[in-house]
């Protein structure tokens, strides 16, 4: 025999091999998906979204709740939210079943006193407060009208996140209207500075429960949400419950150069070396660790539901993980979930026309990925700026969260899923990993158990809208937003325990 077959033979037997091991792993990877559980409810446990429900969602979007940095929000705007939220639920407001605190001078603690004192509260959480509006044009609508066009309610807040406080408050008035008495004592806590990392707010109410020796069953905040089109290979809706939170490390970069006359510049500025060291960090992405944390559970528990090519990559990741890791890189939202992200927030320097800036000061904003510390990502900044004329300091940092339970050992992520299933029932449920940042970090002490989902759908088209132009929710999704709600309260209203073994596989 001539070498060339010879070369072929050999070759090909352990390529065979492979494609044979690829088949097989393909075929029998297993389905994380469970068909919803039967939902007994009637039409009276419908939570319709009437005239009244909608304008008082309106209503909460035209206080102007701004949080500008720690400790600079707009406190007469807060207590109007707070006077209106009071007169917009009399029921939950006069029950003798439900106190409401108020912490920190303006975020809200509410406990609804369950019945049966052996089982641990469960807390849900939201926040008050929002972003500023930009100058950037394109607002379809004034962004604290909160008016309603074209089946949406438009404004700040209506996805971020005062959806989920009136969401929740029109469920619990739901409940109580109907004469429930809830067995699980259930907290409702609503932060006013969440947007500038809750150190006011959402921080002095985690302090308060520690104080008082709260334990919870778990939390669920604000996360990521129903997804549609934003997962590679899966045709079908994804509802993600994040698990886990990217940690946050905010820097501040700086230049200092002679300043002096506009008509006689050095060769080199202030600005021209820092816009150098920023370009420096926008080429050099933080490296691709996708695969290396609880993002890799988003994409098997998809698996099985994705077209074929993506269902043999995501089944075989012991052999494709670098594919994955191309393919997840390609758009924002998957590139946020494979790395720690870098965002240049600010950039700042000079004061006139004809004076040199002596001065040059940015800002960038870093989500650390789950297996990234806050020293790999500093360190990689200064590398890749490699320039000691810029100063590099550490403003802000959190550590990436822990990361909860989720599948059958965790009874209240199921009753989490369960929830989703009865208002979703043609989505799939995973685990994922929360690419903001909530109010959960000061929860860590009450639970282990601490999930991160907002109930809307979100497209490739909407994603701009968080914390952008033509922030907005369909009337649909804030109906599915009150219902998700009043059918989790009821989910977990009964003790959390193990209730599947085995993933069912028969979606
Ligand atoms: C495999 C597909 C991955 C796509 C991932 C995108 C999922 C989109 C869903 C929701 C995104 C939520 C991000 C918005 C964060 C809101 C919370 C917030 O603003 N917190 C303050 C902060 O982070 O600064
Ligand atoms: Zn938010
Ligand atoms: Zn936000």
């Amino acid at each position: 025999m001539s070498t060339a077959p010879k070369l072929l033979q050999w070759v090909g037997v352990p390529f065979m091999c492979l494609v044979v091991i690829v088949v097989v792993r393909t075929v029998t990877f297993p389905s994380y998906q469970t068909r919803p559980p039967p939902c007994n409810a009637t039409d009276q446990d419908f939570i319709p979204a009437t005239r009244d429900r909608l304008d008082r969602l309106a209503g909460a979007v035209t206080f102007r709740t701004i949080s500008y940095e720690p400790g600079r929000g707009t406190p007469e705007e807060l207590l109007k939210f707070i006077a209106f939220i009071g007169d917009s639920f009399p029921v939950l407001h006069s029950s003798p079943l439900v106190t409401r605190e108020v912490v920190g001078n303006f975020s809200l603690l509410y406990r609804v006193e369950g019945s049966d004192s052996s089982l641990n509260p469960g807390l849900l959480a939201a926040h008050l407060d929002v972003v500023p509006v930009t100058e950037e044009p394109g607002w379809e609508a004034e962004p604290f009208s909160g008016q309603q066009k074209d089946g949406f309610v438009y404004g700040r807040g209506t996805i971020d996140d005062k959806h989920n406080v009136m969401g929740q408050l029109e469920a619990l008035e739901f409940h109580l209207k109907r004469g429930h008495r809830p067995r699980r004592t259930l907290y409702l806590a609503y932060g006013h500075d969440e947007e500038v990392s809750g150190y006011y707010g959402a921080q002095k109410i985690g302090e308060l429960l520690e104080d008082r020796g709260v334990k919870v069953e778990f939390v669920l905040d604000e996360g990521l949400t129903v997804t549609k089109g934003l997962v590679p290979g899966v045709a079908k809706k994804v509802a993600m419950v994040g698990v886990a939170e990217k940690g946050y490390l905010t820097v501040k970069l700086s230049v200092r150069m002679k300043g002096g006359h506009g008509s006689m510049p050095e060769k080199e500025s202030a600005i021209g070396i820092l816009s150098q060291a920023v370009a420096n960090l926008e080429r050099n992405p933080q490296p691709n660790l996708w695969g290396s944390g609880p993002e890799r559970d988003l994409t098997e528990h998809l698996a099985t539901e994705m077209s074929v090519l993506h269902r043999v990559v995501t089944s075989n990741l012991w052999l494709f993980t670098p594919v994955m890791r191309w393919v997840m890189t390609q758009k924002a939202g998957t590139n946020a979930l494979s790395r720690t992200t870098t965002a240049v927030t600010r950039f700042n320097a000079g004061i006139k026309d004809n004076v040199i800036a002596p001065e040059a000061v940015a800002t960038v904003n870093h989500r650390v990925h789950p297996k990234h510390t806050i020293q790999e990502v500093l360190d990689h900044d200064v590398k890749v700026i490699n320039d000691p004329r810029v100063k590099v300091e550490v403003v802000e940092s959190l550590v990436p969260a822990p990361v909860s339970p989720s599948g059958p050992e965790s009874p209240a992520y199921l009753a989490i899923q369960e929830s989703i299933q009865q208002i979703y029932p043609d989505s799939l449920v995973a685990p994922s990993v929360m690419i903001g940042n909530t109010d959960t970090r000061h929860y860590w002490n009450l639970t282990s158990a601490i999930y991160r989902f907002s109930p809307n759908v979100m497209g490739p088209e909407d994603l701009a809208r968080f914390h952008g132009v033509n922030e907005r929710i369909s009337i649909g999704d804030y109906e599915r937003t009150m219902n998700f709600y009043f059918h989790l309260m009821l989910n977990v209203d009964r003790p959390l325990v193990v209730r599947r073994h085995e993933h069912d596989g028969d979606l």
